[in-house]
């Protein structure tokens, strides 16, 4: 790779942040002589952005922190076509109800990774629904649509594939990459914006905002790309088996997005700790040098790391705290008083209040009754709400237990023969 002079394109490129760029040394050179304002664009698709989309919010973030100044674009206006890139077929399209309730709930996020304000390095936010919404078509097309030439739109990845295996590309979705790159033009004119950013399969919408910037108005402008991320395994990332890792809270709690970065790969613990945490690199080689059991720890550094980015210090320190006694009580559950008890039994049903007794938690059924009554009784961690509850097999753990507890303290395990 060309070694790189800027701060920015330094870290960027140690980190593994950089896919493509139009111009490697003309970027640098302009990132090495003063600050440069830089934009990505998200579009309101969902109410929360996801683990994917970390990646070019990272970008920004070490972007300010090398002394630039970001803008984040909301989609406001592109979010009513529709990106084509990287999709099979047509999306949805929004409303501008929904397009509104969603960019409420991404615009959160950024207040966490991005200082915002007036000064010189501060972040910016826009809508490009405030100048998309005035276009007038005729003059569009005849300021703008003059300078794209078709033949070359049709050689982007985002038309070519779907033309390519003969899937639908509506007019609609085939004017999405004219709006972006209006949005570049635009954003060099009011905001001096040098730089466009954004995920690999953003690459013929940022090319052609640089074109139409250097057609137009003579201006000198950049793209940069990250590669889209994969694990190791080769899955999308940002996608569990239950669906997208949210970045917003009411979406994923802050104990499962920790435990999604818990859960990282073996291959992927190194790449995650440039990517996704700001610790010293130093760190991170030893880190990732780990090996076995060691290398779980360097994946819990990781977890908290990365959560405390997104989610707060505080909450990133509770979301491990909750992890480790989850695991000690359940290495503490190997230990627990154990009563066997017939699988034929368990299968018919048992009530509750009588295997309290059986296991000991209770000195009789009627005691048994009072506890559940109050609240104190747990069926695998589970609170007991009915008094009559019948437990059968199916309360089984994988573990092929039953954890009963009684109140915070006493704990039994029922296993069958
Ligand atoms: N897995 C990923 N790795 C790296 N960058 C990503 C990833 N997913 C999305 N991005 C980038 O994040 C930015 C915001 O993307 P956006 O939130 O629209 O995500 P998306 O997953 O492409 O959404 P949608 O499913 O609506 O197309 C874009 O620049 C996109 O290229
Ligand atoms: N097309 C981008 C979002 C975007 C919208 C407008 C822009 O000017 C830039 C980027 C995406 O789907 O992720």
């Amino acid at each position: 790779m060309t070694d790189v002079k800027s701060d920015f394109l330094r870290e960027a490129q140690r980190r593994g942040f950089i896919h493509q760029c139009t111009d490697l040394e003309g970027l640098d050179s302009l990132l090495s002589k003063g600050v440069v304002t830089a934009y990505i664009g998200f579009d309101c698709t969902a109410d929360s952005l996801h683990a994917g989309s970390l990646l070019p919010i990272m970008l920004l973030r070490l972007l300010q922190q090398t002394g630039h100044r970001p803008i984040v674009l909301m989609g406001g206006g592109t979010s009513r076509i529709g990106d084509p890139s990287g999709r099979d077929e047509a999306r949805m399209l929004l409303t501008d109800e929904q397009i509104a309730s969603n960019m409420i709930g991404i615009k959160r996020v950024f207040e966490n990774f991005l200082t915002f304000g007036d000064g010189p390095t501060d972040a910016v936010m826009v809508n490009n629904n405030d100048w998309l919404s005035e276009i007038n078509y005729i003059d569009f097309l005849r300021d703008f649509g003059r300078h794209f030439s078709v033949n070359r739109m049709l050689s982007f990845d985002s038309v070519k594939l779907r033309l390519d295996r003969e899937q639908s590309l509506t007019f609609l979705e085939f004017n999405y990459m004219i709006l972006q790159a209006y949005d570049f033009l635009q954003l060099s004119r009011s905001h001096s914006c040098r730089l466009q950013m954004g995920g690999s399969d953003q690459w013929g919408n940022i090319v052609n905002g640089v074109e139409l910037s250097r057609r137009v108005d003579g201006a000198e402008v950049f793209g940069l790309t990250n590669p889209l991320l994969t694990t190791s395994s080769g899955a999308k990332m940002g996608k569990t088996a239950q669906g997208a890792v949210w970045l917003n809270e009411e979406r994923l709690s802050n104990y499962d997005y920790w435990q999604y970065w818990r859960n990282t790969e073996d291959g992927d613990v190194g790449r995650f700790l440039r990517l996704f945490t700001e610790i010293p690199e130093k760190e991170i080689a030893r880190l990732e040098a780990l090996e076995g059991a060691e290398l779980n720890e360097a994946k819990k550094i990781l977890a908290t790391a990365a959560t405390a980015l997104c989610r707060g210090e505080e909450n990133a320190t509770r979301a491990a705290e909750t992890a480790r006694q989850t695991f000690e009580q359940g290495a503490l559950a190997q230990d627990l008083p154990t009563i066997d008890i017939a699988r034929s039994e368990l299968e018919q049903g048992i009530a509750a209040f009588e295997l309290f007794r059986r296991a000991g938690l209770a000195a009789s059924n009627g005691e048994a009754r009072r506890l559940i009554k109050q609240g104190g009784a747990r069926l695998n961690d589970e609170k007991i709400e009915d008094e009559t509850l019948q437990i059968t097999s199916d309360a089984l753990t994988p573990d092929g237990v039953i954890k009963l507890s009684a109140g915070r303290k006493r704990h039994a395990l029922i296993k069958t023969q």
